[in-house]
This record gives C-alpha cells, sequence and structure tokens, in this order.
C-alpha cells in the first residue's frame, strides 16, 4: 500500500461477460451451412497470469479456428507481473512488484518476438552491454558491497580486487584446478549445486558468491537446489569430459551440445521474419523493460486476445476440480460459478504443480509430487536524491554474510534507477536515427547513438522513461524472505516488511532519508524451488499425467523448464506446438531427454550479425 493510499492497476481486469462466445448451436449452425472445417480445438487454459495468456495467444495464432476459454480465480489478469505508477510530489514514478526486466538472448527470443507481434517494441527501453547496469554487480560481503569483476575493468583492476577481496578467497585457484579434480561416481544420480561446485570449485566461493547469485535468480538455497535441473551442462560435462573446463574445451572445439527440441526451437527463432530495426536495436541489448513496465506484456496479450474474438475470459472463477470425460475424449472442468461443468478437448494448466494437484479430485494419488516454492517480499522505495547508490544493477547478499550483517535475512536489493533512465540522462543531440541502415552507420562509424547507455527502438521520437519525474531521485526495491522464510507460519506485514528495508537500506547504503514513496507487496509461493531429485518428480508427474488425462492435460509454467518470464512463454510455446501438430501430451515430455545434437563451433572472426 502507498503512503498516500493511491493504488494504480495497470494490468487489465477483464469482466467474464466481455468476451463471451455466440453459443454452441451458433457454431452448429455454421457448421451445417458453411464448407469450412468446423472449429476443431475447444481448449480451457487455467489461470490468467503470464503463462495463461501466452498460451491463449499461441493458441489463436497456430489454431485460428481454436475457441480457447481462459479462468482465473481472481479479479485481475497477470499473474506476478505488476507494474504499478505511482504519485510523486513532481510526476509519477513506475514501481514493479515482481519480475521488472527481461533479457533477450535464449528463451528470450520468445519475449522480443511478442514485443514485435504485439507492437509494443516501441515502448521499450534497452539497456546496452556498456550500462552500469550491465557491468556493475555487486554481492554483499562481509561488510561491504563488492563489484565483480568484468572484462571492461582491464587485468590490474580484476586481478586487484581478486587479491584484496575477502569473498574471493579460494576462487582463482579453485577455477584454475577445476580441471583436474575426481569427477563423481557414476551411481550419483543428482546432487545440490552447492555441494556440486563445493568438490568442483571450493566451499567458499559457493558460500560467499553462488550462494547469492542464487538468491538473485532462484530466491533459494543453494544447500537444496537441484545441479542436475539447473546446471544440466556442467553436470554431464562432469560426467563425459572428466570435469566442467573439459567439457567446455570440448565445446569450443566441436560446438555446443544442445538436446534436438533445443536445436529444433534455435531453427524455428532463426526463420522468424524479425523486424531487422529491432534486430539492430538488439545488438548489444542485455536486458529490456517497458516505460510503463512489464505489465505492457499482460495488457499486449490482454488486447490481442480480447481483438482476436475466439478467447473467453472467466475472471473470478476458481476451478474447483478437474476430471477425465467418459467417453475419455476430453477434460470435465468444474468451475465456481453456480458449479458449472464444461467440457474441453484439450486443457493446459499455467497452474503451480499444488494448485493443479488440489484439482485432482483423486485420493488414492498425488498427481504432481510435491515441488516447494518460496515467498518473496518486494520492497519498492523511492527517495527524492539521486544516486544514493554506487551505479550498477544491485547487489545480492550471499549467505555466508553473517546474521549481524543481515539481520532482516535480506536476498538483495536491486538498483531500479539503472533500468530507467531519466530525462537527465539523455542527450537529445544524438537523437536522429530513423531507420536499420542509419543505425547500422552510425554504429559502424562509431558514433555514439546509444544515449548513455540506453537504446531506443521508437527513434527518432522522445526516448521512453519509466519515471515521469522533472528530476531523477533513487528508486530501489529490496527483496526479503525466499527459503530463509521457509516453514514460517506468518511472514511481516506491511509495516514491519517497510522496516525491515528501511534498516537495511541504513546498514548496507547509509540512506537514513525518508522514501517520498513506497510499496510492500507479498508474493507467495511466487519461485518453485527445483530441489534435488526434481527431475524425477518431474518424471512422475508426465507418467501419471499421462495414465490419468490420456494426453489431453499438459502443463506449461515456471516449475518445469526455467523460473524466469522467458521459460514461462517458451513452456507455453512448445505446449501448443503440440497441440497444433494433433500430438497428445503432458508438456513434460522432453523431461531426462538424452537425444542431443552438437551446433556447429562458432570460430573467431566467423560470427554472422544475424546468428
Ligand atoms: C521477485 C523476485 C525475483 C527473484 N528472482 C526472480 C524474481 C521474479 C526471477 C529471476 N531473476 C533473475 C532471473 C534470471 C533470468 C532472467 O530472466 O533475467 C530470474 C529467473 C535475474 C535477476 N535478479 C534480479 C534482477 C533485476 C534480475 C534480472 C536482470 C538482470 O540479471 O540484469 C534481482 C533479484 N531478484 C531476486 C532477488 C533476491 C534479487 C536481488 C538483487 C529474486
Amino acid at each position: 500500500m502507498l503512503r498516500n493510499g493511491h493504488r494504480l492497476r495497470i494490468a487489465l481486469s477483464v469482466p467474464s461477460s466481455a468476451l463471451s462466445l455466440p453459443p454452441s448451436s451458433v457454431f452448429t449452425r455454421l457448421r451445417a451451412y458453411s464448407t469450412e472445417p468446423a472449429p476443431c480445438h475447444n481448449v480451457a487454459v487455467l489461470g490468467g497470469g503470464i503463462t495463461g495468456l501466452a498460451t491463449a495467444y499461441y493458441l489463436v495464432k497456430e489454431l485460428p479456428r481454436a475457441k480457447v476459454t481462459i479462468y482465473e480465480a481472481s479479479d485481475r489478469i497477470g499473474g506476478w507481473l505488476s507494474s504499478k505508477r505511482v504519485p510523486v510530489k513532481d510526476g509519477t514514478v513506475l514501481f514493479e512488484a515482481g519480475p521488472r526486466t527481461l533479457r533477450p538472448s535464449s528463451n528470450g527470443a520468445l519475449s522480443v518476438r511478442l514485443m514485435q507481434e504485439l507492437d509494443i517494441a516501441k515502448d521499450a527501453i534497452y539497456a546496452q552491454r556498456t550500462s552500469p547496469a550491465a557491468r556493475n554487480r555487486y554481492v554483499y560481503y562481509p561488510d561491504h558491497l563488492v563489484r565483480m569483476p568484468h572484462p571492461s575493468f582491464g587485468l590490474i583492476e580484476n586481478i586487484s580486487s581478486l587479491l584484496r577481496e575477502p569473498i574471493f578467497e579460494g576462487s582463482v585457484w579453485g577455477g584454475l584446478t577445476e580441471f583436474f579434480k575426481d569427477a563423481r561416481e557414476s551411481s550419483v544420480q543428482d546432487e545440490s549445486v552447492g555441494s556440486f561446485f563445493s568438490r568442483r570449485i571450493g566451499k567458499t566461493v559457493v558460500d560467499r558468491i553462488f550462494s547469492g547469485i542464487f538468491h538473485g535468480i532462484y530466491a533459494g538455497d543453494v544447500w537444496q537446489l537441484s545441479v542436475k535441473s539447473l546446471f544440466p551442462t556442467p553436470w554431464r560435462d562432469e560426467a563425459q569430459a572428466g570435469s566442467i573446463l573439459g567439457g567446455m574445451m570440448k565445446s569450443r572445439a566441436e560446438g555446443l551440445e544442445v538436446t534436438a527440441r533445443e536445436a529444433a526451437y534455435l531453427q524455428t527463432m532463426k526463420e522468424f521474419q524479425w523486424d531487422p530495426l529491432l534486430k539492430a536495436t538488439l545488438k548489444d541489448t542485455v536486458a529490456f523493460t517497458f516505460k510503463d513496465g512489464l505489465g505492457t506484456l499482460n495488457d499486449g496479450l490482454a488486447r490481442y486476445l480480447m481483438g482476436s474474438g475466439n478467447v473467453e475470459f472467466k475472471t473470478s472463477t476458481p476451478v474447483l476440480s478437474i476430471k477425465m470425460a467418459e467417453d475419455k475424449g476430453g477434460i470435465v472442468i468444474t468451475s465456481a460459478k453456480s458449479e458449472e461443468q464444461e467440457t474441453y478437448g484439450h486443457v493446459v494448466s499455467a497452474l503451480s504443480s499444488e494448485q493443479l494437484s488440489f484439482l485432482h479430485k483423486d485420493d488414492s494419488m498425488k498427481l504432481i509430487p510435491s515441488i516447494p516454492s518460496v515467498t518473496v517480499m518486494t520492497v519498492n522505495l523511492y527517495y527524492r536524491t539521486p544516486d544514493m547508490h554506487p551505479p550498477g544493477f544491485g547487489y545480492v547478499i550471499p549467505q555466508a554474510t553473517s546474521f549481524e550483517k543481515n539481520p532482516e535475512r535480506a536476498l538483495g536489493v536491486v538498483f531500479d534507477t539503472a533500468y530507467s533512465p531519466s530525462p537527465d540522462d539523455v542527450d537529445m543531440n544524438n537523437w536522429h536515427i530513423q531507420n536499420a541502415d542509419q543505425l547500422k552507420d552510425a554504429r559502424d562509424s562509431g558514433q555514439m547513438v546509444n544515449v548513455n547507455d540506453f537504446a531506443w527502438y521508437n527513434l527518432p521520437n522522445k526516448p521512453n522513461l519509466q519515471d515521469d519525474v522533472k528530476q531523477r531521485g533513487t528508486k530501489v526495491t529490496v527483496m526479503l524472505g525466499g527459503h530463509y522464510w521457509t516453514g514460517w507460519p506468518a511472514f511481516p506485514d506491511e509495516k514491519e516488511g517497510l522496516a525491515l528495508a528501511k534498516s537495511l537500506l541504513e546498514r548496507h547504503l547509509a540512506i537514513k532519508e525518508e522514501p517520498e514513496v513506497w510499496q510492500v507487496n507479498i508474493q507467495k509461493d511466487c519461485i518453485p524451488q527445483y530441489t534435488v531429485g526434481h527431475e524425477q518428480r518431474l518424471k512422475t508427474a508426465h507418467t501419471n499425467l499421462k495414465r490419468q488425462y490420456n494426453g489431453k492435460l499438459r502443463v506449461a509454467g515456471s516449475w518445469m523448464a526455467g523460473v524466469g518470464v522467458n521459460d514461462c512463454l517458451r513452456s507455453a510455446w512448445e505446449v501448443v506446438q503440440g497441440i497444433s501438430r494433433g500430438r497428445d501430451g503432458t508438456g513434460l515430455e522432453h523431461i531426462g531427454s538424452n537425444e542431443y545434437v552438437r551446433l556447429k563451433p562458432i570460430r573467431p572472426g566467423t560470427k554472422k550479425e544475424d546468428e
């Protein structure tokens, strides 16, 4: 809640009645008189977060005749993506409760593609490789911020930091000797990330650095998370080449080994008709966001789905149960709206594994084995004074940082201003590029076109800025909880969350000023934890889903193949590919696949611009 009591909803909330399709009798009539084949897919999507919206989007794109119904228990769509514009004295600032930036690489090709297709690339802000956000990443250990080495700092600065800072103790030696360490016993099926990297590199490195990085991504405990699920390549490299370094050398010489599914995905993305200006804008982009935050993605998808005429939104409609239809040709959904029942040819669950298991009312078995998740509290704060922290992305706090230095049990702090430039940061004299050719020419002649390390696609219009203020202040987000709160019967309330964030910022960054506005968000069970044995649990889930639902119930979301927004898009995309190819499936068939292909090695100087 904001101090001044304002709350502004960015995500669209769609009344269930707004988009209802014609009654089924109309389809029957159409079928009788039309030579066109009847709509062949009647699909329900459970959950209206980014995964559910993306699933519906890909369904409409791939199967224009499909009838799609989205069930969402709450009155708003968008899930964890939640961007809010908040009034301050001289304008408004944007607060993100959940994820705040996206990376364009790997699964990120799907979010870039969505930007292009939904025509929202012009609303994005592209942080460049050279930006402080990309170069300056900090870890708090033991009692101060340590900047992680980066090639752009030069050899002397990096070596001096490696020798001076206790955080790096043992890391150089551990890295150099990794090649010579014994590989694991072949009987070991999985182990924790902490245990694996302790064996390969050293325990101090895990406690002081890796555990912090894992806070920044999974808000999780490095001693619980599965290396097999989160680092499949080093895990295989150790088994096959004897060491991580050995595997890397082999990949360099012979080309990277990826699963056949990954290779097919990369090929599809390569063949897509990319907008040349967007491609040029993304060339040196490491992360992007939107002027109105990542909620822009939700809004763009919702707008498209509403306009398609094929999608019905059932908001405020919790699903009570699912069961196989008696003829085994579909799935019956019972929802809370007057206990109504509907039968669908396919159902895609974009719910958490626990929520889905709950809907399968069969006491004899749990549909999905338990996959734990953690709760994260994010506290957004905006201060009037600018530059209250060093330039950079923010910092993570590793597990090795003592309780005295982190009694709040915080996971890290994001410097949001680093991703949202202000009017002061923009040099309008450089603002004249109008198309991809001009952009390329300017780059080739060494001209600075990415003003102050940001790029915009909407050239030559006014650059996009998140915070609409006359003079930039400081915007940060404190992340609390995660695995530290596992098993807690209750979480801090709003007042306590704010107090924790302020005391942390005072101790770590000497910030004593009162924030002008703030917002406390509790994201319950928002990040699934891929703990040791995760792969086996997913295989069991696949078997159960197949047996119970005959390949008509598929799953997508953050609990199977990556916890990021881009990973959710990927799982939605894969599930729809399966449906559109007429295959029955679960969305988990790829888990544990041993089908690998080697990509061609990239020799220095041979990489083409578009690869
Ligand atoms: C709500 C808190 C979240 C924390 N992690 C995630 C969320 C949503 C998920 C996540 N965070 C990152 C990734 C990696 C891949 C990616 O999509 O970028 C994932 C899946 C990295 C990341 N962590 C933070 C930021 C701003 C980013 C993205 C941008 C970047 O790397 O430049 C900050 C951060 N997130 C969390 C913590 C504790 C934290 C601390 C600084 C938890």
